[in-house]
This record gives C-alpha cells, sequence and structure tokens, in this order.
C-alpha cells in the first residue's frame, strides 16, 4: 500500500487530530478512503469543536468574571460560588479515629481512618467502594439515605485492629455529598438541585444532615456527622494536609466541579459569617457555567434530552458521564448519512449512553495496527463488526471530544487562578500554586489529561505556567472528609 505524502486538496485543510494514531501518513490514506459522506461530519464537527486560543482566553476571563459576579450576590451569576464554612484546613495535628462518607455520581465509599497526630499523621485507613445502584438514583430520599446509612452501620461492625475509639467519644464522620449544598453551618446543608444521573424524589431543599441522621437513627448507628463538604472542598483538604501549597481542587469524574480558597474580604454577599483565618474554601459549582462554549448539535441535543436541559452546560460539554455519549451520537448521524457502517444503522448504538466515557477512552489507548480494540469495542456497542477505516474515523471523534474538553476544562481552571492573581495583585503566579485534581476521568484519560495540561501552559504562557502544579490527588476527597471531620470534631477543643 502507497503510503500518502501530501493529503489530496479534501483532505489538506482539514486538522488532523493529533493522537497518537492519527500522526502518519496512514490515517490520511484511510480517511481518504473513508466512507465519503462521513468525512464532511467529522469535518465540521473538527470546526465545531475548536478550541484556538483565543476562545480558550475568552472561557478563562468569562469564568473570572463569573466567579466575581457570584460572590458578589446569591444568583448574581450561572456560577453559585457555595460558602463552604471551612475556615480551617488540616494542619497535621488531627489524631483520634474518623469515618467519611463519600457518596459521588457514580459511586459511594464509606472510610475510616486513624489519625496520629503530626509524627505519627495517617496511621491507617480502610475503605469500601460500592456502585450506587441506578434504581437509587431515581427513587425516593429514604430510600437513598436508608442505602447510605446501612452501609455505613455494616462497615462500622467490621471496626477493629489498628482502629481505636477513645472512651468518652463517639463516632464522627464527614460527608462527602457531591451535589450543589447550600452549606448553612460546617455541618448542614440545603441540597439545591441534583445533577449527573440523579433525580431523587423529595431531597431538594432539605438538609441531607438530617435526611442522614434520620436514615442512622433508622438503623440504631450511633454517629455524628462533624463535617458536611463538597468533594471538590473535600479533595483540597485531603491534598492540603500534604502539601501547603494547594490552593484549588478539580474533580473531572462523573460531573466536574472546582473549589479554591478564597479570602473573606473578596466575598461581598457574605453577611455575618466571620472567618478568624480571613480565609474560606469556596465551592464554585462549575459545572454551571455556560459562556461562550463552542458547542455542537450534538450538545444541544444531548441537552434538551437530558433530566436537567439547559442546565450544567459546562459538565456536559467537559465531564465523564457525557463525552461517551456525544461521540454516539456523533455515531449515529455518521451511520445515517454517512453510511459510516454500510446501509444500516446499528440498533444498539441508538441506546442512550450506550457507549460510556471509559470506552472511548479505551479505544483511544489501542496503538495497535488494526485496532483490533477499537473492533472489539464497536462490535460490543454496535453490534456490527468494522473495517480499519471506519475504526479510524470513529478515533477520531473520540479524540476531537476529548480534547475539546479536556482544552475548556484547562480554560476553567485558568480562570480560576486569574481571578485569585486579580485579588492577590500578584501574590498568586508569583509562587508556587498547586491545583489538586481528582475524578475518574481525569485519572483515566490519558490524553484527555494532556489536552487539559497543555492548554492550561498554552493560555499562561512559560513563565506563569512554571509556578503552576497540576497533580492527581487519588481519593483526596475520603480522607479529607475525614480530615475535615476531625478538624470540627466537637471532641477536640
Ligand atoms: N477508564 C476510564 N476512562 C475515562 N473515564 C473514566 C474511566 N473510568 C471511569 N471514568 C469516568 O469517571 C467517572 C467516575 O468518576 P469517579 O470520580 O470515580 O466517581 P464519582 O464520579 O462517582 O465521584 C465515570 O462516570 C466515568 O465517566
Ligand atoms: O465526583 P463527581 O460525582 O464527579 O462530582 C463532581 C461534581 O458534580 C457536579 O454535578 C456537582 O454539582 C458537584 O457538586 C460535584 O462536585
Amino acid at each position: 500500500m502507497s503510503i500518502a505524502v501530501n493529503p489530496p486538496p479534501s483532505l489538506r485543510s482539514f486538522p488532523i487530530s493529533r493522537s497518537p494514531i492519527t500522526r502518519s501518513p496512514r490515517v490520511t490514506m484511510v480517511l481518504r478512503s473513508s466512507p465519503p459522506a462521513a468525512l464532511p461530519i467529522l469535518t465540521k464537527l473538527q470546526n465545531d469543536c475548536a478550541t484556538p486560543l483565543p476562545l480558550l482566553r475568552n472561557i478563562a476571563d468569562a469564568m473570572a468574571v463569573e466567579m466575581r459576579a457570584g460572590l458578589a450576590v446569591d444568583g448574581g451569576s450561572d456560577l453559585k460560588m457555595i460558602l463552604s464554612y471551612v475556615d480551617f484546613l488540616p494542619t497535621g495535628n488531627e489524631r483520634g479515629l474518623f469515618y467519611a462518607l463519600d457518596l459521588g455520581g457514580t459511586n459511594f465509599r464509606v472510610l475510616r481512618t486513624q489519625l496520629g497526630g503530626r509524627d505519627e499523621r495517617v496511621i491507617a485507613t480502610e475503605f469500601e467502594q460500592v456502585s450506587i445502584p441506578q434504581d437509587l438514583m431515581c427513587g425516593t430520599s429514604e430510600e437513598l439515605f436508608d442505602f447510605i446509612a446501612s452501609a455505613l452501620a455494616k462497615f462500622v461492625k467490621k471496626e477493629g485492629g489498628k482502629f481505636i475509639l477513645p472512651n468518652g467519644r463517639s463516632r464522627e464522620t464527614g460527608f462527602t455529598f457531591s451535589f450543589p449544598v447550600k452549606q448553612t453551618s460546617i455541618d448542614s446543608g440545603i441540597l439545591i438541585k441534583w445533577t449527573k444521573g440523579f433525580s431523587v424524589s423529595g431531597t431538594p431543599g432539605k438538609d441531607i444532615v438530617v435526611c442522614l441522621n434520620e436514615a442512622m437513627g433508622r438503623q440504631g448507628l450511633d454517629m455524628r456527622v462533624s463535617a458536611l463538604v463538597n468533594d471538590t472542598v473535600a479533595t483540597l483538604a485531603g491534598a492540603r494536609y500534604w502539601d501547603n501549597d494547594v490552593m484549588v481542587a478539580v474533580i473531572l469524574g462523573t460531573g466536574t466541579n472546582a473549589c479554591y480558597v478564597e479570602s473573606v474580604e473578596a466575598i461581598p454577599k457574605l453577611q455575618g459569617h466571620k472567618s478568624s483565618s480571613g480565609k474560606t474554601i469556596i465551592n464554585t459549582e462549575w459545572g454551571a457555567f455556560s459562556n461562550g462554549l463552542p458547542l455542537t448539535e450534538y450538545d444541544r441535543e444531548m441537552d434538551a434530552e437530558s433530566i436537567n436541559p439547559g442546565e450544567q452546560l459546562f459538565e456536559k460539554t467537559i465531564s465523564g458521564m457525557y463525552l461517551g455519549e456525544i461521540v454516539r451520537r456523533v455515531l449515529v448521524r455518521m451511520a445515517e448519512t454517512g453510511s459510516l457502517f454500510g446501509k444500516h444503522i446499528p440498533e444498539k448504538l441508538q441506546t442512550p449512553f450506550a457507549l460510556g466515557t471509559p470506552n472511548i477512552s479505551s479505544m483511544q489507548q489501542d496503538t495497535s495496527e488494526d485496532l483490533e480494540a477499537v473492533g472489539s469495542i464497536l462490535y460490543e456497542v454496535t453490534g456490527v463488526d468494522s473495517n480499519l477505516d471506519v475504526r479510524k474515523m470513529v478515533v477520531e471523534v473520540c479524540d476531537t471530544i476529548a480534547k475539546r474538553g479536556g482544552r475548556l476544562a484547562g480554560a476553567g481552571i485558568v480562570g480560576i487562578l486569574q481571578k485569585m492573581e486579580q485579588d492577590s495583585k500578584g501574590v498568586v503566579f508569583g509562587k508556587r500554586m498547586v491545583v489538586a485534581m481528582d475524578g475518574g476521568l481525569y485519572e483515566h484519560y490519558p490524553q484527555y489529561k494532556r489536552y487539559l495540561k497543555e492548554a492550561v501552559a498554552e493560555i499562561l504562557g512559560p513563565e506563569l505556567s512554571s509556578h503552576v502544579v497540576i497533580e492527581h490527588s487519588k481519593d483526596g476527597s475520603g480522607i479529607g472528609a475525614a480530615l475535615l471531620a476531625a478538624t470540627n470534631s466537637i471532641f477536640e477543643h
């Protein structure tokens, strides 16, 4: 087979993505021979998803503007900019046995940790993780909280070994709740709305600590919630325990969000709440951001058919619950009008969320000559065989959606850093600044992570980006919540 060195005019103008398998001219050859009707669909997708530097700068600037608006007055912005009431971060002196509950968009975890103070730090930690049953995501509030409380009760029963509850103390837990909650104190908060795949009836508007306490009461479990935190806030606390330069935490998992350390005097809407440290953590709830996003017809259709239409547009463009679904929708279009899979449209491919982000991530890790992993994933999802042309086309679509997501996430991070820099009058960028990252999407999708980091470096430039460290803080939200439970323990003082 001759290798095309100079692609035909039809291909010259269209940007080939930079993922590993598309570097060789072979792809040009293959794409040229792909189903001709599918190519214009890919070209249009890549144009509509393009994130050139000026667009990323606008996103970063808009994020900073929306942050200020959300801090000025409640409802002032798409970004809720929620006060966390976390005014003190773990010092390393925390001691004792503490629990953590972590309810995310896909998984639920229970964790306990035995803390030994500054010398011993974390003596022991153990946790159990379960996937959240789909029916509980759309059941009743009592069913969900009973599920959580019974899992915790079972876990407490297995307590032993290095985990010792000091005499005279009752068990305390941190509660990481990965949904938008209007905190009313460090250990109370009202659920604003469900996001991701949750639509549990009866919970929005309720204090979720009260819901949990009632459920623990039904289990006969004597446990006090001493800190209610968002998973970004817990991640920041967990990362800060080991590194004092951590100032921002970002979750890219099923959903997405970011929090950061803010000065109290930069929060006009802060009425009455005093923080003797002069600092507090703000949960931005940035998933609701929507300014200037490069959205496609596929995004709009997915949003219209979602359980929260018109909401969480940034989250729907960059986070794990949605990337695979967007790719699926593109492939359906390519099958319908681009005869991607020949004459018929695979029945299975038409099921919403049949293609998950783990699938598209796995396809992009396939560096084999004939992409057999891509072929088997496509067969599993569509039920039809695919030739090499089709597989390369599919990987191009995956890379386009992952690239847009990663680069927009990077722009969001720069927006937060820019806001902090503007307020600090040059302190932020003048020194080492750590952004703690977590979430299954960030952890398990190498190309996405690379696109994110490249975008931060591109927007900030070499000088400023040399001070910014973007590091993975694995499962920080679990230990972080336990640490905040310790920091806010009623027995500590
Ligand atoms: N191998 C993978 N590649 C890309 N994304 C993944 C992979 N595995 C999981 N994910 C994404 O991570 C999400 C789970 O994130 P995680 O942080 O573990 O849980 P939660 O969202 O419940 O906090 C999944 O919904 C999925 O979108
Ligand atoms: O850890 P997850 O499930 O990916 O959640 C990340 C974010 O998901 C968003 O939908 C929530 O509004 C945030 O509060 C949360 O932090």
